[in-house]
């Protein structure tokens, strides 16, 4: 609920997309073709993640899905086919063992510049992408409660009016705001700021959204204790990471009325979840691309600091009863988006629509009335350099008046001060001095 710009365009096909190479958007499609009629009883997500891992060639991407069907049928005798397995793991030959050690190893980025990568399997996404998801999260009766309830609530949703470039536009989906008490509420429409402006639409927490909050709480704080171990460096927390046990006390909830409803690739705010900070998000209804991509600084001269391959873009399947987890190197280095879909497979309950909930754990230390207020006198956003190279990662405070239609910023800036759990130095009952400098902070993970 950050950013609402439209994504670009998307190619006539979903197909090209996931072309190795952008010269070959159509033979993908022939090459899929040809697969499917080789595998017939394979789905077709299978086949084009068979295909990408193996670089695109049809040859090896046969021989692998060959390889993969008999070795199934060794270990669980005769089968005509595979099987719902969709892990780009099964068929390639590398197999992933991060589970259990102490360092990560850096996992190989497999998507290359303009071109997407499709992941459907966890273990793919949670070893390729910052985030983890558990799919059929919910009982079903529960996850069907909880659609049930977000559908009425998300008829009298509306769209966020913000200024960009000068010019107004509407967030090209519908959204609200959710909060456990009466005077949560009432603090969120006077005291918290958003765009340089007021949120209008914030509400008591419903019955299913209360149900479920610990559900998520729980398997939210499971995910980050298994990735702190298995994949940040030396089993640690990452720097700036709060340590303190994850406490979702608010929910954005986001409603896509068909398939061309969208939001633009952003990174959620920081300024009321701290740095590094850990969000939990539930889909329900239609299922939805989830895009990601690495945020990849420049140097002085304007050149890519990276190795190109970075640019790439990774597509996360959101099926119904969904909860995906965005961890803690999320925010800070990469960007999501929610594209436009070219078609949609209707849900029994929800038809073309799709519900998005995004728990979080808003920071009392984080509170407005404790951040910097800028020559505007209003309470400032909290940013992180991102496109330059020089002081990348370092987290600072500005002003965001100039989000509001007719209104300009007043210049204010201001570099952040954290711990290194954090903790804000005006918290001065737990902010602890580091010893390291400020400055190239990012990234920790890579
Ligand atoms: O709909 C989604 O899955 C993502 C929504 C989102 O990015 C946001 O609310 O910030
Ligand atoms: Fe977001």
């Amino acid at each position: 609920m950050d950013a609402f710009l439209r994504g670009a365009k998307r190619k006539p096909s979903d197909i090209a997309q996931a072309s190795t190479r952008d010269d070959e958007d159509d033979s993908t499609e022939m090459k899929l073709a040809l697969l499917a009629s080789l595998f017939p009883s394979i789905p077709y997500e299978v086949l084009l993640d068979t295909l990408l891992a193996n670089d695109g060639s049809v040859d090896r991407a046969a021989s692998s899905l060959l390889d993969s069907r008999t070795a199934l049928k060794k270990s669980h005798g005769a089968t005509s086919t595979v099987g719902s397995q969709t892990s780009l793991r099964s068929f390639t030959s590398k197999p992933s063992t991060t589970e259990g050690t102490a360092i990560a190893k850096k996992p190989k980025l497999l998507s290359r510049k303009g071109t997407t990568l499709y992941l459907y399997d966890p273990k793919d996404i949670e070893e390729h992408t910052p985030c983890s998801i558990i799919h059929n999260f919910l009982p079903q009766e529960e996850a069907n409660d909880l659609l049930r309830e977000m559908l009425n609530e998300s008829k009298s949703f509306g769209k966020v009016t913000f200024k960009l470039f000068d010019n107004v536009v509407q967030s090209p989906h519908t959204s609200s705001f959710y909060l456990a008490t009466e005077a949560e509420v009432n603090m969120q429409r006077h005291e918290y700021y958003y765009y340089g402006g007021r949120l209008d639409d914030v509400r008591r927490i419903t019955p299913q959204l209360l149900r479920v909050r610990p559900k998520v709480q729980e398997a939210v704080n499971k995910e980050v204790d298994a990735r702190i171990k298995t994949r940040y460096p030396h089993g640690k927390k990452l720097r700036y990471q709060c340590p303190d046990r994850w406490t979702p006390n608010a929910a954005f909830v986001n409603c896509y009325n068909g398939p061309q409803e969208s939001v633009g690739y952003h990174s959620d705010h920081l300024t009321y979840l701290g740095p590094r900070p850990v969000i939990g998000s539930l889909s329900l209804g239609v299922a939805r691309e989830f895009r990601v991509r690495r945020v990849v600084p420049k140097d002085a001269d304007n050149k890519l600091v990276d190795d190109a391959n970075a640019q790439g873009q990774i597509s996360i399947h959101l099926p119904h009863n969904s909860l995906l987890i965005m961890h803690a190197e999320m925010q800070e280095e990469w960007k999501h988006s929610i594209v436009p879909a070219q078609a949609i497979d209707p849900h029994p309950l929800a038809g073309n629509r799709r519900i998005n909930i995004t728990y979080r754990d808003y920071k009392s230390n984080f509170h407005p009335k404790f951040t910097p207020r800028c020559k505007c006198d209003l309470p400032v956003i909290l940013r992180t350099v991102q496109r330059k190279k020089e002081n990348w990662g370092r987290y600072f405070w500005m002003c965001h008046r100039g989000n509001v239609p007719g209104k300009e910023n007043c210049s204010f800036f201001q570099w952040a001060d954290f711990d290194d759990d954090g903790i804000p130095g005006w918290d001065k009952a737990r902010y602890k001095k580091t010893s390291a400098p400020a400055g190239q902070e990012l990234p920790l993970v890579s």
